[in-house]
């Protein structure tokens, strides 16, 4: 690890433990992490920087199960178990802590492009294409204007309505590698559309990650689609 990725994760490590002050004393601050409160004080109010092991455990460990949390405190089901979760996919400061647990705790590599499907994807995918320094690209259902080629992926739902996805055919090149995303997969539908897209491109599938699955079909459908890494942040 060179000097500025070293600094890089500090800091990253320094905006998670931020997030978990703002709703806990440093005492117990302390328990959550295993820290001592008189560290996480000078880490909190920035007089230190967290040591690369210590700020490891935080991002990778740590910073994964309070996301999941803090996600879950955001997340509203109604009776039906459909999911109103604007008030994460609207914040892009708390994706953007997101972003580096999520690169950090599952096994996706690098990719070229992080993929999504337009509306409520597109914050999440921005975030982990700064995150990895890459492209971001999403998937319309509607052609944009002035575009003249494009990727298209058509599925017949349940409901039998005919969806289509498009996406500018300059958006992948052949032998990218594509981390698909998006906020939420129920059935995969969406997902597999996407892959699809990925498919079409003659692109490769670095993983498959939503920050909330309602329910396991999707994540099941997408495992059967991919032997690239799968997963979700939480399940509703
Ligand atoms: O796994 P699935 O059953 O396909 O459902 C997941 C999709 O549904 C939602 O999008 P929606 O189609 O509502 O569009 P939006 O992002 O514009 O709200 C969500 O953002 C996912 O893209
Ligand atoms: N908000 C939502 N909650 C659950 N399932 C969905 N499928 C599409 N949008 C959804």
């Amino acid at each position: 690890m060179n000097r500025a990725e070293k600094a890089a994760l500090q800091l990253r490590a320094v905006d998670v433990l931020r997030m978990l002050k703002e709703t806990r004393t440093y005492e117990e601050l302390a328990e959550t992490t295993g820290l001592p409160a008189g560290d996480l004080n000078r880490y909190v109010n920035g007089h230190v920087l967290p040591g690369t092991d210590r700020a490891r455990e935080v991002v990778e460990e740590l910073g994964r199960e309070a996301l999941a949390g803090e996600l879950d405190a955001r997340i509203r089901v109604d009776d039906e178990g459909y999911v109103d979760n604007s008030e994460t996919v609207f914040d892009q400061s708390f994706l953007d802590l997101v972003a580096p647990v999520v690169a950090n705790g599952f096994d996706f590599g690098r990719p070229d492009v992080v993929l999504t499907a337009a509306t409520d994807g597109i914050t999440l995918a921005a975030s982990l294409a700064s995150y990895y320094g890459t492209r971001c690209a999403y998937a319309k259902k509607s052609k944009e204007t002035a575009v003249e080629e494009f990727i298209e992926a058509r599925e017949r739902l349940q409901s039998g309505i005919e969806l289509t996805y498009y996406l500018p055919a300059g958006a992948i090149d052949a032998g990218e590698s594509v981390l698909v995303v998006d906020d939420l997969i129920r059935s995969g539908e969406t997902q597999e559309l996407l892959l699809d897209i990925v498919d079409a491109a003659d692109a490769e599938v670095a993983g498959v990650f939503a920050l909330i699955a309602a329910g396991n079909d999707g994540i099941e459908r997408a495992r059967e689609r991919t032997d690239a890494p799968v997963g979700s942040l939480t399940t509703v």
